[in-house]
């Protein structure tokens, strides 16, 4: 199951990657918003973590204007490895490297189709694990401080 959540800004996008996720097959929660109605994205960005960081989801997407702050919202839940991503290259490294569980997008950042590819990328790229185990070991660390 993925997380979805975004703002007013990123809600056309999150549509796109909703269809996107439905034509393969991947299931998904939106945790809002829900219209393009103004609202405030670490509301969004706190309730998708948190079903990420609770199990209930396995990773999360979220999205606002530029990614920036639905990002640093969602990296504020514990447990939460959240990656603005612009390019299918950084997403498959900070799913290689650093065991992202979750995406950022910025939709005034990034078009439909190459979000698209960054998506795929994301949802079908392993942790690589060994020396990166312990980099993140050391994220984690940092967290229970
Ligand atoms: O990009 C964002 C936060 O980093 C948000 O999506 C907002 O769109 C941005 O803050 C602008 O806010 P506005 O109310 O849409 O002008």
């Amino acid at each position: 199951m993925i997380a979805l959540g975004s703002d007013h800004g990123g809600f056309d996008l999150k549509e796109r990657v909703k269809a996107y996720l439905d034509r393969e097959g991947i299931p998904y929660q939106d945790y809002g918003c829900h219209s393009k109605e103004s609202c405030d994205y670490p509301v969004f960005g706190k309730a998708a973590a948190e079903a990420v960081a609770s199990g209930v989801c396995e990773k999360g997407i979220v999205i606002c204007t530029t990614g920036i702050g639905i990002s640093i919202a969602a990296n504020k839940v514990r447990g939460i490895r959240c990656a603005l991503c612009s390019d299918p290259l950084s997403a498959e490294m900070t799913r290689r490297h650093n065991d992202a569980n979750m995406l950022a997008m910025g939709a005034g950042m990034v078009g439909p189709n190459l979000a698209e590819r960054i998506v795929e990328v994301f949802l079908h790229t392993d942790f690589e694990g060994g020396r990166h185990a312990r980099r993140v070991g050391l994220i984690t660390e940092m967290e229970e401080a």
